[in-house]
């Protein structure tokens, strides 16, 4: 588990009973980084994607050199107030606390197949408020790639509950 084992778990943070998945382990290891991008490209590569939607802020680290690799252009999600241009927001809860985001209006031209990536898996809800921003420009969802997914929150089940496709490259079980 070369990437599951270099991420550190912060107990109560950032508030009482949340189990933090702390990637910067991860990231801070000369090759964890790569094993990540090499795993998503491994995924992805051959298949038809236009475009990288990522997900502020622990998103766009994963994201950007998979874009880099993959050869395809890459839409930043973002939270409230951070966009310059004309964008579409959508509201939504986190697992603790609540958020919105946004998307730039010509970020996705309609029809496009869009991958949304992000570091975790929690509740979905930032992710399912990334997706209804991708839709709401015509966008077509290819799937929802994380690095880690805590299944017992829920999100994946919600995701796919709601027919979309997903994938991460470990999972976080109990505690
Ligand atoms: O599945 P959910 O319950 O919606 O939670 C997952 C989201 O929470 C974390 O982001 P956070 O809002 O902590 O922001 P950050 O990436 O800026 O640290 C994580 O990076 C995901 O984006
Ligand atoms: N348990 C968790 N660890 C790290 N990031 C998160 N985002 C939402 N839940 C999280």
């Amino acid at each position: 588990m070369p990437i599951k084992s270099r991420i550190r778990t912060i107990p109560h943070f950032p508030k009482y009973g949340i189990q933090y998945r702390d990637i910067t382990t991860l990231l801070k290891d000369p090759l964890g980084l790569r094993l990540v991008v090499y795993e998503l490209f491994k995924r992805y590569t051959g298949q038809k994607i236009d475009k990288i939607a990522a997900i502020e802020s622990r998103g766009f680290i994963i994201a950007a050199p998979l874009a880099v690799q993959l050869g395809v252009g890459l839409v930043p999600i973002r939270k409230p107030g951070k966009l310059p241009g004309e964008k579409v927001g959508h509201d939504y809860q986190l697992e603790y606390g609540s958020d919105r985001l946004e998307l730039h209006s010509d970020a996705i031209e309609s029809g496009e197949k869009v991958l949304l990536v992000d570091d975790l898996l929690a509740t979905g809800g930032t992710a399912l408020a990334g997706i209804h921003l991708i839709e709401k420009l015509g966008g077509a969802l290819v799937e929802c790639a994380f690095v880690v997914d805590l299944p017992d929150v829920g999100g994946r089940r919600r995701l796919e509950g709601e027919g979309y496709s997903v994938f991460a490259l470990c999972e976080f079980e109990g505690d």
